[in-house]
């Protein structure tokens, strides 16, 4: 028996089936327990995992086989799921290459339609997250470094109001847009069908008494067909006439179901006793400081949660060949394009590896999507367990397939749903650990160890130079430095979001151009992020600059060396990058491992390796 919440508190977010899945394909979303404003957190933030030149990595170029071809099609899959670095805040890891990142949770369960639009990334709260407490020791080196991701903090926001039981609709950005536009309506123009609706309704209710039934239909015809045709043409008003009722009397079910959109697709909304029978509680763990030394940061339990019942539901992304995490030596080809291996040598693992689980006698892993499941951590006295869900949408029969056959066309789904139990009451607050097996506890031991003898050695230094999160927590509270102040170390830049207001300013020192307030304010676009230097900070003394502590007279440098200063620019828009290469996830010699999938409910049929 699954009981999902404590008493007290209710479910935020649940996993259930989402509006957008068809018969064949099971679709995971993500639905809201409760209403929620425009710009507040939805769900708890998350981390973002990157995977570096994917493709040139885990797929040779060299033949055409089998292996090579499934190699291909996992990097497809994985692409599907996957988002550009922005939003994790990790744009600038690379100089040149392509990263994509996982962002589990809401960056691979959250629905996409365009037209109900819901909810978007808080770019800022990714590039400026601040360090946890217990990492005072910053410039100490430690042999976790580089085992987990340095990109917490992922944040998904409301971008309208959010009414409880509505399916979560993450922004895609531009360059995903709905395929077949000249029959599709916009945005703008699903609101004006909807408040011709109203009209519709008031009409029909003001000369209810005059109008017979056959009057009323006439009536509703005309304006369906002729007068809609007439505004929108043809092909929009038979989408049109898809979404509405066919019968005048039924269009106050449209208004009540919030909209023409959700009253033709019903599964957009559920009701709360719904989505506690058929769907899973997502947001009974967030991120917190780890217990456990080395060991970063950590899944905590928010609310009480019994033994036996759910801690987390994990859908899983299968990746039948481990291979493809591989990592080589790579080299930029002639034309710059694309990155080719140098060798045939694996000098090392995606860092994915190390949130993936696996299991030691199978080539499968699989890329866990549910929320803040990535931030579980192993313990020796563990307090949850993975068991297979019972939930109907879980392929069960995937348990008999080969791996190789786990992406064949009619597998390209996210199939497979793990939970994550307690195997104890857990208090809020508590941190909850898995038990990751005797060959990631061996493996950890031993990396352990030799990282010890080589800072004996002196291989690795005992110290490291402060990285970009550091930097941005210690200047969260006093001004950024000006570059006579400080030199910026190598690792790290110090960035600005600039963007200035229309002017007659010249954008020199003496006549500044003025810094001009984005869109959405706050929201760090690394779309506009350059490399800049302070040139003088002032405190700002009044109430009308709301939040913010500093304001800034900065330098710009085009390509050409050309300098452009701009003032007026805030504290907020400001923040430092670790430079490509130089971030934490690039520590030499880090550990790799993936996580077990316990021995009695690893199934037969996927163990492909002795
Ligand atoms: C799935 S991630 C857990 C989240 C991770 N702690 C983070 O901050 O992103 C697994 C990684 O966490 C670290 N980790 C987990 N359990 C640990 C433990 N008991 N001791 C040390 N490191 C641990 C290891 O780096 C491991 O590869």
């Amino acid at each position: 028996e699954e009981t999902n919440a404590s008493e007290a508190e209710t479910c935020g977010l649940y996993l259930a089936v989402s509006s957008t899945s068809t018969a064949e394909e099971t679709n995971w979303g993500l639905y809201s327990g409760r209403d929620l404003a425009p710009r507040v957190s939805v769900g708890f933030p998350d981390v973002g995992i990157n995977m570096i030149n994917l493709r040139a990595h885990g797929v040779p170029t060299d033949a055409e086989n089998d292996r090579n071809t499934l190699l291909s099609r996992t990097v497809d899959f994985l692409e599907s799921f996957v988002w550009v670095p922005d939003p994790a805040g990790a744009k600038f890891e690379v100089q040149n290459g392509k990263i994509i990142t996982a962002i589990a949770g809401a960056g691979v369960l959250g629905g996409f339609n365009v037209k109900l639009t819901n909810a978007n990334w808080k770019h800022s709260a990714a590039y400026r997250r601040p360090r946890l407490e217990h990492e005072n020791d910053v410039e100490k080196n430690h042999p976790g470094r580089g085992a987990s991701t340095p990109f917490y903090n992922v944040m998904l926001e409301s971008s309208t109001e959010i009414s409880q039981g509505s399916e979560i609709f993450v922004d895609y950005g531009d360059n995903w847009e709905d395929e077949d536009k000249e029959h599709e309506l916009t945005k703008d123009e699903y609101k004006k069908l909807d408040e011709t609706v109203v009209k519709m309704v008031n009409f029909f209710e003001k000369h209810k008494e005059e109008l017979d039934a056959d009057s009323k239909q006439e009536i509703f015809q005309f304006l369906m067909q002729d007068v809609l045709s007439a505004a929108i043409g043809p092909d929009k008003a038979h989408k049109v006439g898809t979404l509405l009722p066919t019968v005048p009397d039924e269009l106050p079910r449209v208004v009540e179901a919030g909209g023409s959109l959700a009253y033709s697709d019903p599964t957009i909304y559920r009701k709360l006793e719904w989505l506690d029978e058929h769907g899973r509680c997502m947001d009974n763990i967030k991120a917190g400081a780890s217990n456990i030394s080395y060991a970063g940061r950590g899944a905590m339990a928010t609310r009480a949660i019994k033994q036996g019942s759910l801690v987390a539901p994990v859908p899983l992304i299968q990746v039948p060949d481990r291979a493809v995490f591989n990592m080589y030596n790579l080299q930029l080809s002639e034309d710059g394009e694309t990155y080719i291996r140098t060798s045939d040598d694996i000098v090392g693992e995606q860092m994915i590896i190390n949130y993936s689980f696996g299991h030691k006698d199978s080539s499968l892993v699989f890329v866990p999507a549910g929320a803040i499941v990535n931030l579980i951590n192993h313990g020796d006295t563990p307090n949850a367990k993975m068991v297979w869900s019972t939930h109907p949408s879980h392929r069960k029969m995937w348990l008999n397939f080969k791996p190789e056959t786990l992406l064949d066309d009619e597998q390209m789904y996210t199939g497979l749903l793990m939970e994550i139990v307690a195997t104890r009451d857990i208090e809020p607050g508590e941190e909850i650990l898995l038990d990751y097996g005797p060959e990631w506890k061996a493996a950890w031991d031993a990396h352990v160890e030799s990282w010890k003898g080589r800072l004996a050695k002196g291989e690795i230094s005992e110290t490291r130079a402060p990285t970009a999160v550091d930097l941005n927590t210690k200047y969260s509270e006093q001004p950024y430095p000006s570059e006579s102040e400080f030199a910026a170390p190598e690792n790290v830049c110090l960035k600005a979001s600039l963007s200035v207001e229309e002017s007659d300013a010249t954008g020199t020192l003496e006549n500044p151009k003025t810094w001009a307030t984005p869109d959405e304010f706050a929201n760090l676009n690394p779309d506009t992020l350059v490399n800049m230097h302070v040139v003088e900070s002032r405190k700002v003394e009044d109430e009308e600059d709301g939040d913010e502590p500093f304001r800034y007279v900065v330098k710009w440098a085009n390509n050409n060396g050309e300098l452009t200063f701009v003032k007026e620019v805030p504290h907020s828009a400001i923040a430092f990058v670790d430079m490509p290469g130089m971030s934490d996830a690039f520590t030499e010699g880090a550990f790799r491992h993936v996580i077990g999938i316990p021995d009695d409910i690893f199934p037969k049929a996927w163990r492909n390796r002795k």
